[in-house]
Order: C-alpha cells, then structure tokens, then sequence
C-alpha cells in the first residue's frame, strides 16, 4: 500500500521547522465550483492540509458560522460522495496536499463503511474526522480504513482526561487536539491551560498534534505554534467565505472573492 500523504507531509514539515496551516472549509459553500476552486488556490496560500467538511443538517458542536455555511451548502444537497469527487477533481487539477474528509458517522454509514472506504482510496483523500464517533466503538470502522490506506484521525478534548491515552494510542494521522469546550467558532483569547493539555497530548504520543477551535488571527497560530504541529481554522475562514459570497456568486468577481480568501490563509500561515 503506498504511503499516506498525511505522514509524508507532516515529516517535512517537522523537517523544514513548519507547523502546519489547515484550513477548513465547508464543501458546496457556496457551490461546488467554488468549493473546487477554493481547494487549489488554499494550496497556492501555503495551506499544508484541508479539511473538507460535509453539510450536515444535524450537527454537534458546530458554532454559528458553521451552521450558516452548511445551510448554503445544503441547498445543492451535497453528499460524502461530492466531498470525495471534488478532491479527485482537484487531484488531477495538480492538487498535492492531502484532504481530510470531516463527516458526522450517520452519511457514512448510509454509505456503506466497505464501500466509503474503497471510495476515499480511489479519490485519494488521505483521512476522515468522525466528531461523533467515540473511541469505544471505532475499533470497527478503523479495521476497515486500515485496509485502504486511510487515517481515521481522532479528537481529543481537554475533557478527554484518562480516555486521552486510549485515543492517542489508536490516533492515526495526527491528533486533532480541541482547544476549548463548546462549539466552534472565532475566540478572543485562550487560557494556558490549554497549552498544558497540548504538551500533555504532545508528550504522550509520536503522531504530529493540531488545535483547532477558535484560531482565528496570526496571533493566535504565533502562539499556538510551540505547544503543536498545526493549527486548523474553521470558522474564520468559512467567515470570510461569507462575506465574499456577493463576489463569489458573480462569474466576472467570483476570482477576486477566491483571491482574498486565500489571501487571508496566507497571512495566517505567514
Ligand atoms: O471553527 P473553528 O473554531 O476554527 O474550529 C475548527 C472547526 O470548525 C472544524 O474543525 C469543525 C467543524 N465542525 C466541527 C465539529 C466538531 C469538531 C470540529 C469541527
């Protein structure tokens, strides 16, 4: 089996000194042009790894901004399946950075968990977050994505406390590492406590961490970046997709809205 993008990126960064920039975005928000467009100028701004999150319209812990983008991407019915063709799309469009496909378990089990696996190999998206799948009862479903090659990248939470070492020990990819409680979104400031959950998570395990939950500015990857080995944006970037939609929606704007997202991700990566 060859191997993953999601390692190979990871161990040249850790090379070169990185920390990973990943942004997420929502998929079909606000069309699947936009989404495919998005996805490889992401890449051009300097993102390492995307998340490609699938609308759902029953969600956990997904703040505001979140929710708004998956009603707008909800009303082009998007599917796992179209999460999975416009990374193949953007493959063969020159797209080198790996793709995490974030999902809640329910449209992958409609799916079929043999033949959502064997799908994602043959779009070659590298891994999946499953928010709602708890560790007790992955077991399974890891077999599986295993057997083709993909990561099933777990999250842990400053919550997760004794579980943490079980979830860190079956982690494949990396370990998303949430830094806050509550649902996503932008947050002013971070308390150190989070940075001592980091280390603890980083100390226990050989997989590169991430943090996402409320990152939203330069600042906050500066001060993320000794405690982690990414930092995932949600929330301010599906913002910004936001306020470009009137430019997004115009085929004669739609580049310039386009621009300035991924102009955003560039400082933050920078
Ligand atoms: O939006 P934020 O605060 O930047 O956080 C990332 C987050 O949006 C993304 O990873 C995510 C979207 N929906 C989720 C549900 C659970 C955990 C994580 C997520």
């Amino acid at each position: 089996m060859s191997v993953n993008r999601i390692d190979t990126t990871f161990a040249s960064l850790r090379e070169r000194g990185e920390t990973a920039m990943i942004p997420f975005i929502t998929v079909g928000d606000p069309s699947k042009e936009i989404t495919l467009e998005l996805l490889l100028e992401l890449e051009k701004a300097g993102a390492d790894l995307i998340e490609l999150g699938i609308p759902y319209s029953d969600p956990l812990a997904d703040g505001p901004v979140i929710e708004r983008a998956s009603g707008r991407a909800l009303k082009h019915q998007i599917t796992v399946e179209d999460g999975m063709k416009l990374a193949k799309q953007a493959r063969l469009a020159g797209a080198q950075i790996p793709y995490v496909l974030f999902t809640y378990f329910n449209p992958v089990l409609q799916y079929g968990l043999e033949r959502f696996f064997e799908a994602m190999a043959a779009h070659e998206v590298s891994g999946v977050i499953i928010p709602d799948l708890p560790i007790e009862e992955s077991d399974p479903i890891r077999v599986i994505a295993d057997r083709h090659g993909i990561h099933l990248v777990p999250l842990v939470a400053p919550t997760s406390k004794e579980r943490v070492a079980k979830i860190v020990e079956q982690g494949r990819g990396f370990i998303y590492c949430v830094s806050t409680l509550g649902v996503t979104g932008m947050r002013d400031s971070f308390d150190e406590r989070v940075d001592r959950f980091l280390d603890e998570v980083r100390g226990s395990t050989a997989l590169p961490i991430a943090v996402g939950f409320g990152i939203s500015k330069p600042e906050h990857v500066e001060r993320f970046r000794p405690h982690c080995d990414g930092v995932i944006v949600g929330s301010a970037i599906v913002r910004k997709v936001e306020e470009c939609i009137p430019l997004l929606q115009d085929p004669s704007t739609a580049q310039d809205g386009v621009l300035q997202i991924s102009q955003f991700v560039r400082q933050l990566k920078s």
